[in-house]
């Protein structure tokens, strides 16, 4: 599986999404669309994404950052694609409430692979 910048930001080749899809169902893999907004889960989805992915949320202009995982969006999307819906981004906690919303999986990374993060939880939490 390849996961993909599905943002509605131009690609420096100047590809669309609908491009990688295609190149990469012909090379016998599927596509994860990285989202940041609804719009661009249904677009991503139209154009042949196999899932599409809460990634980008709070990580590109227009898509406010956050503190938490977007389970709105998880529940938007799931609401509105007829692909599986994968959480990804600040998953920090078991993952029930994302597949509550709808997510058919979620991705964790940073709560588990970065130990910086990990020893600040701890700081911070003597600290309080
Ligand atoms: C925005 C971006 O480039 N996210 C990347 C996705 O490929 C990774 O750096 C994240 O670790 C991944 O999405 C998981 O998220 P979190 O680390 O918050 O659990």
């Amino acid at each position: 599986m390849v996961a993909a910048d599905a943002t509605a930001r131009p690609r420096p080749d100047g590809s669309t999404f609908a491009d990688l899809v295609a190149a990469v169902h012909a090379a016998g893999a599927q596509v994860m669309a990285d989202v940041s907004t609804l719009q661009e889960g249904r677009e991503a989805a139209a154009q042949g994404a196999d899932l599409v992915s809460t990634t980008l949320s709070g990580y590109v202009p227009g898509s406010p950052r956050q503190a938490a995982p977007d389970l709105r969006l998880v529940a938007e999307l799931a609401a509105a694609v007829r692909v599986p819906v994968v959480a990804e981004g600040r998953l920090a906690t078991p993952a029930a409430e994302a597949l509550a919303a709808g997510a058919s999986s979620v991705v964790v990374g940073t709560a588990i692979t970065a130990p910086t993060a990990l020893t600040k939880l701890f700081v911070d939490g003597l600290a309080s």
